[in-house]
């Protein structure tokens, strides 16, 4: 029998830990409590000791905190899959992790309130909301937790940024455009993110170089000077076609005065919802959706808007894979079709029977969206390598998932990930499920199919999107498998697994 005296003490310690846990985070209590879903009364009486508290509301508070001290008992998930079964039914794509994490920095243009509409709830959100906090943002989310409002302080406190939670993302590096029109100098951390080999800061640089922003790298941070602006306009071509550095320069010139043009600019995705979101605040911006942008710029932007966060095309694909290696009859809806065409060419190119519904509008008012069913078919490979480009490519982040696919298709298929060179490798963990993928180089991968899977137990790797085409690969094994630590997708998907079981797939979480 537990003695009563030492239970109260029990709870007593675990209150102060969670308070100086709470207090480490800047957080107040009705902070907590938002993010625990739970009213602000009852955190104080946690941390007073004055609660009995669960193993699930401490593991919940550990992650709302992101702290170890409060990760009592288990500390890493996995996931049981018992494999080979067909799905059914229906499901709806969410809104992007990309997109929201580039909107969420653009509001730092905004004087006003920003009201973002249907924010994916994922880890990399919560890192940037942390970071916006930390330096003095209010991040507030709805009573529904969806949405949430941003309201900016008239001076940013730079000095307390949460440098723990900025290091965990490479999405950081998209405050250097908003800041630079705001302060004079600051330092923010080296920007982290998944195990997919070098992806340097270089690009950004260059770009932002004609907005006077001078870059040094010391102590693990860049320290940044921006001078004063000369020339009226603008014209800026980018060394690389890439997402978040077009983001960044199309941020920078949001807030000065005068026309930047901007060349060899991404269209991808999250591009457009960022472009979306700044006309609303009324920046004009010429070419969205092309590769030549012309941005009118608002020195002092202060405006009350609300914007919806438009649909994921890399969970578009996720899905629609899950349906496709389980040989399963599946609709995705909501599925942004514009940045879904070369795919579902390819996949058509594969033999894969789908069938596409009448387009309808995002609730931005401009994405067009389509549900997508997916039905049994007999794959075959491509008869050419599969490679993503920039948008209106492949997109670079749905590649890994053709990996899966081709794995169920009869015959070779190539996959050319030139993006990046440490993606590739993750893929080869689909051996251990009975697949045949021989790495030919860290940028090619040699795929032959069909697959006769079957159930092993793998460690997720540390990147977001092979971790999930593992996930997917033992829906598709018969028997049952176990994908050991799997926080990571986390990441980028909210819900995965429930929402997959609402399918129909046999899935549980362990802990150790
Ligand atoms: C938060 C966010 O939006 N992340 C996305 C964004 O990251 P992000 O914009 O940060 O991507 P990077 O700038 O790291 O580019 C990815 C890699 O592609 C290379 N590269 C890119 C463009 C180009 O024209 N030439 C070239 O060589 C880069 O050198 C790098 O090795 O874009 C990536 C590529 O679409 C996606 O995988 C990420 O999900
Ligand atoms: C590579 C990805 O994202 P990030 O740029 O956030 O690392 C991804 O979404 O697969």
């Amino acid at each position: 029998m537990t003695d009563v005296t030492d239970t109260n003490e029990h709870l007593t310690r675990v209150g102060g830990l969670v308070r100086s846990a709470r207090q480490h985070q800047g957080l107040t209590q009705a902070q907590l409590a938002e993010r625990l879903g739970t009213s602000q009364s009852a955190v104080h009486r946690i941390e007073q000791g004055a609660q009995n508290i669960s193993l699930d509301m401490l593991t919940r508070i550990g992650a709302a905190l992101d702290s170890e001290l409060v990760t009592i008992g288990p500390r890493h998930s996995h996931l049981r899959v018992h494999g080979g079964q067909q799905l059914s039914g229906r499901i709806d794509v969410n809104s992007s992790k990309n997109g929201a994490v580039a909107l969420l920095c653009a509001s730092l243009l905004n004087r006003g309130t920003t009201r973002l509409r249907h924010v994916a709830r994922i880890v990399e959100v919560d890192r940037i909301v942390e970071v916006l906090r930390s330096i003095g943002v209010r991040a507030t989310w709805s009573p529904d937790g969806h949405d949430l409002e941003i309201q900016v302080p008239d001076r940013l406190d730079l000095a307390s940024i949460d440098v723990d939670a900025a290091r965990r993302t490479r999405s950081i590096i998209m405050f250097l455009g908003p800041l630079l029109g705001l302060q004079r100098e600051f330092a923010l951390p080296y920007a982290g993110g998944c195990d997919l080999g070098t992806r340097t800061a270089e690009p950004h640089l260059i770009a932002l170089r004609p907005f006077e922003l001078n870059v040094t790298t010391t102590g693990g941070f860049y320290q940044a000077q921006v001078g004063e602006a000369q020339a009226r306009d603008l014209s800026i071509v980018l060394t690389e076609r890439g997402d978040t550095v077009t983001e960044n320069t199309i941020m920078a010139a949001a807030r000065r005065s005068g026309v930047t043009t901007i060349r060899n600019a991404s269209s991808n995705y999250m591009v457009q919802d960022l472009c979306f979101y700044l006309e609303l605040l009324g920046v004009r911006i010429d070419g969205i959706g092309t590769t030549t942008l012309r941005v009118h710029g608002v020195p002092d932007i202060v405006a009350d808007v609300e914007y919806t966060v438009s649909e994921d095309p890399v969970e578009a694909m996720s899905l629609l894979t899950a349906g496709i290696v389980t040989g399963s009859e599946i609709t995705v809806g909501r599925v942004p079709i514009e940045f879904m065409e070369i795919e579902l060419a390819t996949l058509a190119e594969m033999s894969l029977k789908f069938t596409v519904s009448d387009e309808y509008l995002a609730d931005n008012g401009r994405t067009r969206l389509a549900d997508v069913t997916v039905h049994p078919s007999e794959l075959r490979a491509p008869a050419d390598k599969i490679h993503p480009m920039p948008f209106p490519g492949l997109n670079i982040d749905n590649l890994p998932f053709f990996t899966v696919i081709a794995a169920c298709a009869q015959g070779h298929t190539l996959i050319h990930d030139w993006v990046y060179d440490g993606r590739a490798i993750h893929l080869t963990d689909l051996t251990r499920l009975g697949a045949d993928v021989r790495l030919l180089d860290p940028h090619r991968l040699d795929v032959q199919g069909p697959t006769r899977w079957s159930g092993a137990e793998v460690s997720c790797p540390p990147a977001l999107r092979p971790a999930v085409v593992i996930l997917l690969a033992m829906l598709a094994a018969k028997g049952t498998s176990v994908l050991r630590d799997v926080d990571i997708i986390a990441r980028g998907y909210e819900q995965l697994q429930e929402r997959l079981v609402s399918l129909g797939a046999q899935i549980e979480t362990f802990r150790d």
